[in-house]
């Protein structure tokens, strides 16, 4: 199989589908990969690292989509990307498709077969290819954060830790997944007081093991959210329903009560976000003020740090997107954890929780293959 690897064109995003030590895998495995030049800038590999790695380099994006059987990528493909794909093609990558009705339109017309990282499993029950970006937005919320609460970016002018004497922020973590326990990890690490709310009772009790008393926990309701967003100096956003767009927990009410300069960190922006009040923001202009709260909302928050982000995102992607090229559709007949992440195929929608979204037609994957 052709597989190609177009550079990443969403704002401020460095990242790049394949590394060239995952090519090198590909190649091995007998396979011609095909990368846009420049595609390696955002993590320092030159195209003579990805020719190194056996890859030929295209001059342009359109080269790589014209001639590639796969394409392997990190983002959402935007509009004049999902314009070149067609049916016949695998299209390997984050979709966020529930709240994304554009998009799955591009995609549904296109033809092609659209497998979402984001909602691919594993044996184990997680969601593999999410969790490493998930581990790296959780950690960078926090440092997003701890920015945003300084004074000359209209924050509260509070340093998260506080010092010997000087009470720390109080950080309201809603979802304690993987999102949820790194940022938590990272604000303990701070020294920050912190508080994780989730729906799930099992997952609460894992939370307070994991953290032995240096995090609290509590059920999320609607009372708990507004109690607890009344006291928070910071809120991060990080729960999911896979596939499904994100709950609006936080709402354009309940941000009346919060104090002037807080921040909200909506992490499952990709997923719509879980504030009323949330819409995307990019790395470029990341903030917006809604009643004296601080929103941030990236929906991409681990392109700001492509060279962790990358190998991370490779790690988890590389077994798969082999299965993928070896064996065509086929790998996605044979694998239903593979299969959980068919999104689009053939102009139908494959997965239940989107095709509810987008209040669209549901084909069950194995009937659409
Ligand atoms: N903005 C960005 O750049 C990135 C965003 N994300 C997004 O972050 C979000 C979270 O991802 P993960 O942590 O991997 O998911 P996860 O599945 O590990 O955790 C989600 C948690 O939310 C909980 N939850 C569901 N409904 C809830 C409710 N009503 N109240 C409280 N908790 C509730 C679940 O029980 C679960 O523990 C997803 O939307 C994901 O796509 C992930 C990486 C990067
Ligand atoms: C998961 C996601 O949206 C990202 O890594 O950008
Ligand atoms: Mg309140």
């Amino acid at each position: 199989m052709r597989v190609g690897v177009p550079k990443e064109i969403k704002n401020h995003e460095y990242r790049v589908g394949l590394v060239p030590g995952s090519v090198r895998e590909y190649v091995q495995n007998g396979h011609d990969v095909l990368v846009e030049t420049g595609a390696g800038a955002g993590i320092k590999a030159s195209d003579a690292d990805y020719q190194a790695a056996g890859a030929k380099i295209a001059p342009d994006a359109k080269t790589v989509f014209a001639q590639s059987d796969m394409i392997v990528k990190v983002k959402e493909p935007q509009p004049t990307e999902w314009a070149q794909l067609r049916e016949g093609q695998i299209l390997y990558t984050y979709l966020h498709l529930a709240p994304d009705p554009t998009q799955a339109r591009g995609l549904i017309d296109s033809g092609v077969t659209a497998v979402a990282y984001e909602t691919v499993t594993d044996p184990h029950g997680g969601l593999p290819l999410l969790a490493p970006m998930s581990e790296v937005a959780g950690r960078l919320s926090i440092q997003a954060a701890a920015y945003a609460l300084t004074a000359h970016q209209g924050g509260r002018g509070l340093l998260m830790g506080g010092v010997p004497g000087v009470l720390p922020a109080k950080v309201l973590v809603i979802g304690g997944g993987v999102v949820g326990t790194h940022a938590a990890r990272m604000a303990v690490g701070l020294g920050a007081d912190v508080t994780i709310l989730d729906r799930s009772q099992r997952r609460l009790a894992e939370v307070d093991e994991l953290f032995g008393g240096r995090a609290k926990t509590r059920y999320s309701t609607f009372e708990a959210l507004d109690e607890e967003t009344d006291v928070a100096d910071v809120v991060v956003g990080a729960v999911l329903i896979p596939g499904a767009s994100a709950p609006k927990l936080v709402t354009r009410e309940m941000l009346k009560g919060m104090k002037e300069g807080s921040v909200l960190v909506d992490v499952a922006i990709d997923q719509g976000g879980c504030f009323e009040t949330s819409k995307a923001t990019t790395h470029q202009d990341p903030t917006y003020v809604v009643d004296d709260v601080i929103h941030y909302c990236v929906a991409n928050m681990p392109g700001a740090v492509p060279l962790t982000s990358s190998h991370a995102l490779n790690n988890a992607t590389l077994t798969y997107g082999l299965m993928l090229a070896n064996k065509g559709t086929d790998a996605l007949k044979e694998s239903q954890y593979l299969r959980e992440g068919l999104n689009v195929h053939r102009g139908k929608v494959t997965y239940k929780a989107v095709a509810e979204a987008l209040n669209t037609a549901f084909t069950p994957a194995l009937d659409a293959l």
